[in-house]
């Protein structure tokens, strides 16, 4: 079977005034959506398959998209193929042994720097390529879980069926507003007291009282009582038996390990995705992604989103923001925007990526802040998708 398919004729003279008005004011070169032959990357899932199987479901799988894919040097588990492959008709993809994710997102989620006993916090996870990739790195093997959190009943429930599908057994999904969303990770709060010493202890508690007032206001002792009150806990959307009944307790600091905001955004980057409307219709990608209302409001909702999603991660911990767009509003502007407030923010460098030519990184509003180690994808440079990630360290306390 033979499933490749042709690609839509396309111009640059088929987008829309309002897209190249778009592309134009993010400093956005419209010739990325023009490059021919970006392959599409898929993933085995790793935890599952021993190196003998990966090697067996990418013969089944090259016998029948009749074309070559190649491992990805360097980063684990990544496949390429042909761009114009379809792999949903796949035995290997319906039997849940790959699933297709962009090298791009892949980075993302290594940057992550997963470890088996990690809580990990996805703000915007659905439809749930990376929550895949993560539960795959996380195994069962430790204590660790994944909350997934999205705004829209209808993309949670695209991810509930990944999770079944792909038996994902550690996470629990809530349709929630990620820019409130408050629930403490599945761990309680002593555990990592007792992992430092007494004054690091004292340090902690006056920074989170000083940073994390609205917090301490709705994480009191009182609440915790009144939270082990089964009626106040918060229904998940879905989750496995044993994270179905988590107590929530809320100690006064429900940390994460690992926090992902992939945030909402226009989606530019994502080059398939935006010509797939020369087909469905631009009007339809206008109304979808650029109307002005939308826009403006992308811009705060990805701060809000971080700022809470920062409030829940643990001191040490990580926080990867990414987007698939190229816009650097969306991008170097939010992190710098970030790194200037928050100064127990560290930007670190993106692991990984040493075999991969990544696209140079846009000026940031914030001139005096250093945003060098954030990366830019683009098809030009990185032959990925367009995507933007930033990994950024929680110090212990304000220094
Ligand atoms: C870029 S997509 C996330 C892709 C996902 N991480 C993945 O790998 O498949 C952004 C998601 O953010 C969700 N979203 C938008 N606003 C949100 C909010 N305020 N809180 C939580 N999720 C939100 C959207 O419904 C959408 O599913």
């Amino acid at each position: 079977m033979n499933t490749i398919l042709k690609s839509p004729s396309f111009s640059l003279s088929n987008l829309p005034s309002s897209f190249l008005k778009f592309l134009k004011t993010s400093e956005i070169d419209p010739v990325v959506y023009t490059i021919q032959n970006l392959p599409r990357y898929i993933r085995i899932n790793l935890f599952q398959y021993n190196e003998h199987s990966q090697l067996q479901i990418c013969k089944e799988l090259e016998e029948q998209i009749g074309t070559k894919i190649w491992p990805v040097k360097g980063i684990d588990g990544f496949f390429g193929l042909d761009g114009n492959c379809r792999i949903v008709d796949c035995k290997a993809y319906k039997e849940g042994k790959i699933f297709g994710i962009d090298l791009s997102s892949g980075i993302a989620v290594y940057a992550l720097d997963i470890r088996p006993n990690d809580h990990i916090l996805d703000l915007c996870c659905a439809p749930g390529a990376k929550l895949c990739m993560m539960s795959d790195i996380l195994g069962t093997k430790g204590s660790g879980t994944i909350t997934g959190v999205d705004i829209s009943r209808d993309r949670a429930s695209t991810c509930r069926s990944l999770l079944k599908k792909y038996k994902i057994s550690r996470a629990r999904l809530f349709v929630a507003d990620g820019t409130t969303f408050n629930v403490p990770a599945p761990t309680f709060f002593e555990q990592i007291m007792q992992m430092i010493s007494k004054d690091d202890q004292r340090k902690l508690r006056e920074h989170y009282a000083s940073t994390s007032e609205e917090m301490a206001k709705t994480r009191s002792q009182e609440k915790h009582d009144e939270l082990n009150d089964k009626s106040q806990r918060v229904k998940p959307f879905w989750a496995p038996k044993i994270l179905r009944n988590d107590p929530q307790i809320s100690t006064l600091y429900p940390f994460y390990d690992k926090v992902i905001v992939d945030a909402e955004c226009t989606h530019d980057g994502s080059i398939v995705h935006i010509l797939k409307y020369n087909k469905y219709g631009w009007d339809k990608f206008e109304k979808n992604f650029l109307n002005s209302d939308r826009i403006n409001n992308l811009w705060d909702l990805q701060r809000n989103l971080l700022k809470n999603g920062w409030t829940l991660l643990k001191p040490g911990g990580i926080l990867v923001y990414s987007t698939c767009s190229l816009s650097h509003k969306q991008n170097e502007d939010v992190i710098g925007w970030f790194l200037s407030h928050y100064p127990n923010s560290k930007l670190e460098p993106i692991p990984n990526i040493n075999n991969m030519t990544v696209a140079p990184l846009k000026k940031s509003r914030y001139i005096d802040v250093d945003i060098s180690n954030a990366v830019r994808f683009d098809p030009i440079y990185s032959n990925t998708s367009g995507f933007f990630v930033a990994r950024i360290r929680k110090l212990p306390y304000d220094n």
